[in-house]
């Protein structure tokens, strides 16, 4: 899915109306009549419930007007308060004129604002993607009296105060929803961590905009769904063998880290990598031999850390840096690896810190290399703290142009960006993956796609982000969020991988008959 500034959102409206020759007023009705379905379908709410609809001098007032007229037509009471403002919008204007008299309305008032109980339901429909500033005054007062209440608060299309794709000024009064109910795409601000608060649970009304407009618009920024990958992920021939798959070699572990091999080991093989060799330290052999006997062990000639880069001439990919340290030895190893490889690279963990600690190595960098770096990690490869979570995403961006690489900034919604400067955040995952060894399955998995010669760079990463994430949202139904370890996710790669195979199956073009048949 397409992430849209403010300004294409407007434009998809816009083409929306001249494609399907309707009326912005059209528009904002089959918004209201989403809204009005979602609040049926998930809240059930009793006949009596008292919902309260804050609606500002634009379309977002507009569409919480309409959703009114559409509350109290399904035999709900809902009660309106309006924000003064010098001028409306005319599909405002045009609502608030069809709102049945019985509903009842009132403007809102600085020194009488509206009680919102525990058990109401809060409508902000006060601004959307039209906010231009920062708010101040009343409607900045609403906004902190609606955060102060304890009634359930939903954010129509956006948080009010709240920016579609750039940041707010810090202190800014912006609604803290429980629920944002946006329309057909994700927008920008939905996808950082510095507005969840603001944010809540979040969801996409369909509304019907022209997907004939929304293939033309072009973007810097995607949302990635399963129905994205349908067709990526190769299904396994007949007649495969494991040099179809590859033969790929893991750098990791360290004295105390052996666990982060063996975890990453694992979901390379369960990731389908047709062969793997593990490269570790003398402390880890009987561990890793034990606990991954698939795993071909090559022993370093140090016992406690990496200490030599072997032949590389076999291997199809090479990850470096789970539970690695950050010895000197294997700072030079890291070095050699860099300046001899000739195939794909992953890059985590340790390996991370050691090129933030000897930034000069990022010159050897080779073309497509794959980085996986958690915020943190990501810092030390910048030298430069973020202000934020957007001037982190533009770090990203720069960073994969300029080194020409792919990188993963890690977290909820994990941000790839490539060498072409798109930024694609995937879509699966849970909190419970916030354990230690997440991120060393997630370099195993990248690693056994990266092996595989059928896929490109770019969908290797894609796939390996999203059946992480889902490994994880598979194995969180059996365990739940505070119970899962990075085992679990190794468990569900492969049903992940399956799904998508399957996906691939149901997109395929019918049988064609036999040549001659
Ligand atoms: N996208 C879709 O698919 C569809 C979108 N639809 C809906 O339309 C919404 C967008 O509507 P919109 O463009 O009218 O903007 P909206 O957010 O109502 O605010 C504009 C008004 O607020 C004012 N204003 C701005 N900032 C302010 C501030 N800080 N403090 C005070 N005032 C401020 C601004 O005034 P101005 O900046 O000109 O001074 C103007 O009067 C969108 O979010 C969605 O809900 C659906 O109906 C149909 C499908
Ligand atoms: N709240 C979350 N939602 C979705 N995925 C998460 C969440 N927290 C962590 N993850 C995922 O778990 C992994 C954690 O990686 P990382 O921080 O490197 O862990 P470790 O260093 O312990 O292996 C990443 O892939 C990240 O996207
Ligand atoms: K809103």
């Amino acid at each position: 899915m397409k992430i849209l500034s403010a300004a294409q959102t407007r434009a998809l409206d816009e083409g929306t109306m001249k494609a399907q020759g309707i009326t912005s007023l059209e528009l904002m009705e089959r918004a209201a009549t989403a809204l009005l379905n979602w609040l049926l379908d998930t809240l059930h709410p009793a006949a009596d419930t008292p919902f309260h609809i804050l609606c500002g001098p634009g379309n977002n007032g507009g569409d919480g007007l309409a959703l009114a007229r559409r509350l109290h037509q399904a035999g709900y009471q809902p009660e309106v308060w309006l924000l003064p403002a010098e001028k409306t919008s005319a599909d405002y204007t045009s609502n608030l004129q069809r709102l049945p008299a019985a509903v009842p309305r009132h403007e809102l008032h600085a020194r009488h604002l509206p009680t919102f109980p525990a058990g109401a339901v809060v409508l902000d429909a006060l601004f959307g993607t039209g906010l231009s500033r920062p708010l101040a005054g009343l409607a900045a007062q609403v906004v902190a009296h609606l955060n102060d209440s304890q009634a359930l608060c939903i954010a129509v299309d956006m948080p009010s105060g709240l920016l579609a794709d750039a940041p707010q000024p810090a202190g800014s009064a912006i609604v803290q929803a429980h629920y944002t109910l946006s329309f057909e795409l994700p927008k920008m601000a939905f996808l950082l961590p510095q507005n969840a608060d603001f944010v809540g649970e979040w969801e996409l009304l369909p509304i019907g905009l022209e997907s004939t407009v929304i293939h033309k618009l072009a973007v810097d920024n995607c949302f990635i769904e399963e129905n994205f990958l349908a067709g990526r992920y190769p299904r396994r021939p007949k007649f495969s063998h494991k040099g179809t798959f590859g033969h790929a070699l893991l750098l990791a572990g360290s004295q105390g880290k052996i666990g982060a091999a063996v975890l990453a080991s694992r979901a390379c093989l369960r990731g389908g990598v047709g062969l793997l060799t593990t490269r570790i330290p003398q402390v880890g052999y009987d561990i890793l031999q034990t606990t991954t006997p698939e795993a071909m062990c090559l022993l370093d000639p140090a016992t406690d850390y990496i200490s030599e880069l072997p032949d590389l001439q076999p291997y199809a990919a090479i990850g470096i840096g789970p539970g690695l340290g950050q010895e000197d030895a294997s700072r030079e190893v890291l070095r050699r690896l860099l300046e001899t490889a000739k195939v794909p690279l992953i890059i985590d963990a340790d390996a991370l810190n050691l090129l933030g600690a000897n930034r000069e190595l990022l010159k050897l960098l080779p073309p497509d290399t794959l980085l996986t770096p958690h915020p943190k990690e990501f810092e030390r490869l910048t030298g430069e703290p973020a202000r934020d979570d957007y001037h982190r995403l533009e770090q990203l961006r720069q960073f994969a142009r300029h080194h020409k690489c792919f990188c993963v900034l890690k977290g909820a919604y994990s941000a790839l960006a490539t060498p072409e400067g798109q930024v694609y955040f995937n879509s699966t995952g849970n909190p419970g993956m916030a354990t230690g060894g997440s991120g060393d399955v997630l370099t195993g998995l990248l690693l056994a796609l990266r092996a595989d010669k059928r896929l490109s760079a770019c969908n290797a990463a894609l796939i390996g982000l999203y059946a992480h994430g889902r490994a994880g949202d598979l194995a969180v139904q059996q365990t739940g969020e505070a119970g899962l370890v990075a085992g679990d996710i190794v468990r569900f790669i492969g049903p992940a991988l399956q799904e998508l195979t399957d996906a691939d199956l149901i997109t395929e073009p019918p049988l064609s008959p036999r040549r001659g048949g």
